[in-house]
Formats: C-alpha cells, sequence, structure tokens
C-alpha cells in the first residue's frame, strides 16, 4: 500500500494515531487520489471529526473540490456529520478572515474595470456582459422584490447601488419612498434608465458613476440596498465600512446575497464572514431563508455561460445598527 493509500485509509476509519504517524513521517496531506478526493474529504464524508481536524492542522486545504465540485465541507454537511461539519465550517471562515483564497478572487474572471468599459446586452429575460456572463436576470425578480420590502420597511429615504433591470427600483418605487437615488456606473445601462423615462421619476435621483467615485455627492438614507457586477468580494467590505455614515439610526441594509452560489459549503462560510464582519462594525445581520428552486429550471440558463447561483435557498441579510436591533 501506498503512502497515500495509507492515509486515505486512516482519514476514512478515523485513525487518529495512524494520521498523526503518517503526517510526522512527511506524507503530503493535500494530495488527492485517483478518484480525485483528498484524505481530507475521506474523513468529512465519514465523518470522522477528529480526522478532519489533525488533517487540518497538518495544512489540507479545506477548500479543495471533488470532481464533482464538493468540498471536504459539502461532503460533511450532506452525509449529515455534523461535528465534522462545524470544524470545517469554522477552519473555512477563520482561513477566509486571514487569507480570503475563494471569493476574493476576481468575479467572473474579469479583472476590475473591465466589465464598465465592454458593451453590455438586454433581453426581456437577462442583461447580459460581453463574455456571455449574466449581470443581471429576471428569476432574481421575487428576490429584488424581497429586498425592496426589507430596504422600504421603515418608509423614508432609500438608496439603492446598481441599476441593472431596474427590478429592485421598481419594487422600491412601489413603496413610494420620500426619495430614491440609484447609482449606476455603466454607460448603457445609465443610458437605457434615462430612455426608459427614470430620469422624470419625481422622487428619483439617478447617480452616474462608480459608487466608491460619488460617495461625496450621497447623503444618509433609512434603506439602503447594494447589488453590483465584476467586483470583488473585497469591494462589498469597502462599502460596508462607508455604512455608519450612510445608513441613519435605525435604518435598514440589505445586499444581493450571491456570495460563492455555485457552492454550498463555500457559500455558507461568506454568509458567517460577511455576518462577522458586519457584526465587527456594528451591524447585526439576519439571514432570511427564501426557497428558488421552483423558479430555477435548467432552461433559465440557457446561453449563458457561467450558472452563478445554483444553490435551493436564498438567504437575504437584513443588517441593522446593533444599537436599534437591541
Ligand atoms: C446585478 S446588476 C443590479 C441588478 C438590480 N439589483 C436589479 O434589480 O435589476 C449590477 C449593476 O451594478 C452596476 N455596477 C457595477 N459596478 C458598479 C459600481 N462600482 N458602482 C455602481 N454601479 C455598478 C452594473 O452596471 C449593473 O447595472
Amino acid at each position: 500500500m501506498g503512502e497515500l493509500e495509507e492515509l486515505t485509509e486512516a482519514a476514512r476509519s478515523g485513525d487518529a494515531g495512524k494520521i498523526r504517524t503518517l503526517i510526522d513521517a512527511g506524507v503530503d496531506v493535500t494530495q488527492f487520489d485517483d478518484q480525485g478526493f483528498t484524505p481530507l474529504m475521506h474523513a468529512a464524508k465519514t465523518g470522522h471529526a477528529d480526522a478532519v481536524k489533525i488533517l487540518l492542522e497538518a495544512g489540507a486545504p479545506w477548500n479543495a473540490l471533488s470532481p464533482h465540485n464538493l468540498s471536504a465541507g459539502d461532503l460533511a454537511m450532506d452525509s449529515g456529520h455534523q461535528e465534522a461539519f462545524e470544524v470545517l465550517l469554522n477552519a473555512g471562515i477563520k482561513a477566509e478572515l486571514i487569507l480570503g483564497t475563494v471569493a476574493r478572487k476576481a468575479v467572473n474572471g474579469n479583472l476590475v474595470g473591465d466589465y464598465l468599459e465592454d458593451r453590455v446586452s438586454f433581453s426581456e429575460d437577462k442583461l447580459m456582459d460581453a463574455h456571455s456572463k449574466a449581470i443581471m436576470m429576471a428569476w432574481e425578480k421575487p428576490l429584488m422584490e424581497a429586498h425592496a420590502k426589507a430596504v422600504c420597511s421603515q418608509g423614508g429615504h432609500i438608496l439603492n447601488i446598481g441599476f441593472g433591470m431596474g427590478l429592485v427600483d421598481e419594487a422600491i418605487q412601489q413603496y413610494a419612498p420620500l426619495s430614491h437615488t440609484i447609482i449606476e456606473a455603466h454607460p448603457e445601462v445609465y443610458d437605457r434608465m434615462c430612455r426608459t423615462g427614470w430620469k422624470e421619476k419625481k422622487n428619483v435621483e439617478i447617480v452616474f458613476g462608480r459608487w466608491q467615485d460619488v460617495l461625496s455627492h450621497l447623503d444618509t438614507y433609512d434603506g439602503i440596498f447594494f447589488d453590483t457586477y465584476g467586483e470583488y468580494y473585497e469591494d462589498l467590505r469597502e462599502f460596508h465600512h462607508h455604512l455608519p455614515s450612510l445608513l441613519k439610526p435605525g435604518g435598514i441594509y440589505s445586499f444581493f446575497n450571491g456570495l460563492c452560489g455555485d457552492n454550498a459549503f463555500f457559500h455558507l462560510v461568506y454568509c458567517n464572514l460577511v455576518s462577522l464582519e458586519l457584526e465587527h462594525l456594528g451591524y447585526s445581520t439576519q439571514l432570511i431563508p427564501l426557497p428558488v428552486k421552483e423558479c430555477l429550471g435548467e432552461e433559465v440558463w440557457e446561453g449563458v455561460k457561467h450558472k452563478y447561483w445554483q444553490l435551493d435557498t436564498y438567504y437575504l441579510p437584513v443588517c441593522q445598527s446593533l444599537i436599534d436591533s437591541e
């Protein structure tokens, strides 16, 4: 039996002593076997939490993916191994807090800045970028309605960042806010907003530009929604640092929670991470589960290069200052 096979066997049977001996002897814990699984994945799938801990401590990557795009955390979760799952979840959160190896990469494979210079195309059910990746899709309408309901729940002055197909803005208009400010950075999206009458709406103010560049034009708001495209997780984090100067006391903040929307476990890691980071800034985050399976048939993705959402439940974030939510 080769070294990797021995480690795989020990991981599968949860033999902590054997795993330690093999690690001390220098066996590489990051290897994949010929089925495309790491020893950590085997330990997770069989629910041996101690083995999972030892392998993680020895440097096994928590976010390695199997040929079916499943991580050790997905395997523990799908097999119902709560303890192993929690060890992996905490390891993922800790690693992302420090290193950010999953979602801080360029979103959609574009470099920051590229997207805003490229052409976009509109159709009835989607807005696409120049690389056939969806910027926004009509299936999200019920989600946008729920976001609008949340951020408009205090009435008053509302800010939306990222117009896209205008779905959230149409829903916000239903609540007749005192003012409705929309920031949009893409020239063609902005042009379309103007052509479709958004400039003429009495309570609407459109600010053209990247949110990063127009902050000084902004006021304070009772409700804020954030949903941009072609940005990094870092940009969302940066925006969160501006919340104290943008959100009025008692105000509600929400954002499109598409973080790692193509992997259930990574998504959970990022839901926890973003909640922790917001808490650090003084905001509570409630994640409201909304089933999305019904509105997401395979046909929805026809002609779209990347399925940016593959999960059955959407967790809608509702954030409020910790002082207000006490
Ligand atoms: C996913 S769409 C928004 C969809 C919108 N929530 C809706 O209901 O249709 C993202 C939008 O953000 C815009 N955007 C991207 N980066 C931006 C930035 N830095 N500042 C402002 N808008 C940005 C894009 O041009 C695009 O129109």
